[in-house]
């Protein structure tokens, strides 16, 4: 593989820098063994690309954008040389304010990057002063956590406005302190509103602070911030990102796609969580809030026990949701996509004089410094679903961006209706998948038969039945007052006893009936034979994968074989006993679209 690295523009050479022969490691890159043992104890053994290229450069001073794909380490491709800097001279240095500013888009991210700098310095055993700042933090609060001053500060742009605004921090105490400036997830500071936040911050960023810009995609609003903040930087584009299209997705993730209406998507995914055809852990995502409920409530019948996570959700439940997913409490959690809640609320309030007053409430409740899909790091997520698709290709790319992150493997199924076409048909332009070519990028699922659908649709069209709106209105509720009530407890509690994350459970069943016995078990007579060999498959490729449930360090897993990958190994539709099949990557998927209307129960 090769990433471009490209000069300063008074420098006009721009070469391409292939990858190290030999096995790539820390060491080779400057960094001092104290991070370098610290990153091993995390699970981190080597460097990914973007890594390997913007750590010496960061090292040596350099502004840099980092443009790479999501999921391929660049928190770490900025934080080791930012803290290694920092190391030098710690008591040493006098200081007005932050030696550091970490500039994120939203409160998660805030809490992500401040979660992974004070692991590695309490790993390393050095002194830091690391603060998050929350946009709830009153002046006296704010006061608070900039004495001493920090020497590294994680925030929006706005939190950091704010400390000016109140005379918390001053600008002649960034100017003369601020070293180092970092704008993670570049692309979003600005579509989050950011932009004057931004502006406002600049002439207070003295000539010589380096400055750092890390994106997931390219776009014009990075443009506009790189011409904003840097100086002559060094640009790094690993080929996943703008000029290879086909691999704006990860290569270790599986792209699949089925075909069904609007109203069957509740029975396919049934089909898929039921029949155990997808690897746990499973990240669902719908468009809206009510959606999510809805899907929630459908599977509960089924004894699926899913979280849902939300911006409507108090920062403290949202984040012990976060942690509860990523320690392997539960496997399944649907997530209301952020960008796709605000527009979809918006759109359904406007069209609906009636809710007014619901209007007024739902704007003041989402939180719009929420953010589920951008950035967030969801731990040992193997399958993406797109129960409702984006809205947009970029959208799609970080979404499923959650799986794979790494050096791990995953995959993604989108559940595509009639009505999704024409944004799928631009997802696969984006990626360039041009239909006629034999490589899809997206391919059909195929260890869902026809008749394993069918065998279930009399169940979940009548549990979907019994799914009212009101039913899901009223969990909704009650789930946000049961949230609410706990979001306090829940922050005093997890800040006393961070092990404790299963004392209060995200995925409890809402409903106050226990799912019926008939529904919870799917019966052995409906299974065929089929379905049974293809669920068999991916629980043993689970196994081989070392994709257990239990809590698990980056490094600890198996290597992920290929040939254990029913995906790669198994048709349903063309499948006999020991034959060992294989994708047909020619089929459109519209199989699973004729469906005969059979009953079975
Ligand atoms: N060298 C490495 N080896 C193994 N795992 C790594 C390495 N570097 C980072 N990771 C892990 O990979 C995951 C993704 O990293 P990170 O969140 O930095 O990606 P990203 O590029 O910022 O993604 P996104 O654009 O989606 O925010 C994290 O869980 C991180 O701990």
């Amino acid at each position: 593989m090769a990433e471009t690295i490209e000069k300063p523009e008074n420098v006009t050479e721009r070469k391409e820098v292939e990858e190290d022969e030999e096995e790539p490691s820390f060491e080779k890159l400057g960094v001092e063994p104290r991070l370098t043992r610290a990153l091993q104890k995390k699970g981190i053994q080597k460097p990914t690309p973007i890594q390997s290229v913007a750590i010496p450069l960061v090292l040596e001073g350099k502004d840099v954008v980092a443009r790479a794909k999501t999921g391929s380490g660049k928190t770490f491709a900025y934080l080791v040389p930012l803290l290694q800097k920092l190391f030098v001279d710690t008591g040493a240095r006098t200081k007005l304010g932050p030696s550091a500013f970490v500039l994120v888009p939203t409160r998660e991210l805030c809490q992500q990057v401040y979660g992974e700098v004070l692991s590695l310095i309490e790993l390393c055993r050095v002194q830091l002063k690391v603060i998050q700042l929350k946009s709830s933090m009153s002046a006296s609060e704010l006061r608070n956590a900039l004495s001493g001053p920090p020497d590294i500060l994680i925030s929006t742009p706005a939190c950091i406005l704010k400390c000016m605004s109140v005379g918390v921090l001053q600008s002649a105490s960034i100017s003369g302190s601020l070293e180092i400036l970092v704008l993670d997830e570049a692309d979003l500071l600005l579509s989050f509103g950011f932009e004057e936040d931004i502006k406002a911050l600049t002439p207070h960023i003295p000539k010589h602070c380096q400055c750092l810009l890390m994106s997931a995609t390219s776009s014009d609003d990075v443009e506009k911030l790189k011409k904003l903040i840097l100086h002559n930087p060094f640009i790094l584009t690993l080929p996943e990102v703008g000029d290879v299209k086909d691999d704006i997705i990860p290569k270790n993730v599986q792209q699949f796609w089925i075909s069904c209406s609007y109203r069957d998507k509740l029975l396919y995914i049934l089909s898929l969580l039921k029949l155990e055809l997808v690897q746990k852990k499973v990240l669902i995502f719908t468009n809206t809030i009510d959606m999510g409920f809805r899907l929630r409530l459908f599977l509960e019948k089924f004894g699926i026990k899913s979280a849902v996570l939300n911006a409507e959700l108090p920062q403290n439940s949202r984040q012990h949701i976060l942690e509860e997913f990523n320690a392997g409490l539960f496997d399944y959690l649907i997530a209301t996509d952020d960008s796709e809640t605000k527009e979809k609320e918006e759109a359904n309030i406007e069209s609906n004089n009636k809710q007014k007053k619901f209007r007024k409430n739902a704007k003041q409740k989402l939180d719009s410094e929420f953010g589920v899909v951008r950035g967030i790091d969801f731990k040992n997520v193997y399958t993406v679903v797109n129960f409702e698709m984006p809205q947009s290709p970029a959208g799609y790319v970080h979404r499923i961006g959650r799986t794979g992150r790494a050096f791990n493997t995953g995959a993604s199924v989108s559940l595509v209706c009639p009505e999704d076409m024409e944004v799928f048909e631009e997802i696969k332009s984006f990626l360039g998948d041009e239909g006629d070519k034999e490589e899809n990028l997206i391919v059909p699922f195929p260890l869902l038969t026809e008749n394993a659908v069918e065998s279930l649709r009399y169940r979940a069209e009548d549990v979907g039945k019994s799914v009212t709106k009101i039913a899901v209105r009223e969990s909704r509720a009650q789930d946000l007052r049961n949230e609410i009530l706990n979001s306090e407890k829940l922050k005093a509690h997890f800040e006393a006893n961070p092990g404790d994350l299963d004392l209060l459970k995200h995925d409890k069943v809402l409903s106050k009936k226990p799912p019926a016995p008939h529904l919870r078990d799917v019966p052995e007579y409906l299974v065929d034979a089929t379905t049974r060999e293809a669920s068999k498959v991916v629980k043993l490729a689970r196994a081989a994968m070392g994709n257990t449930n239990a809590p698990r360090q980056n490094g600890s897993k198996k290597r992920f074989r290929k040939n254990k990958d029913p995906l790669k190994t198994f048709s349903a539709e063309g499948h006999k006993k020991g034959q060992k099949g294989g994708m047909k990557r020619e089929s459109n998927g519209s199989d699973n679209n004729k469906h005969k209307k059979k009953k079975n129960t």
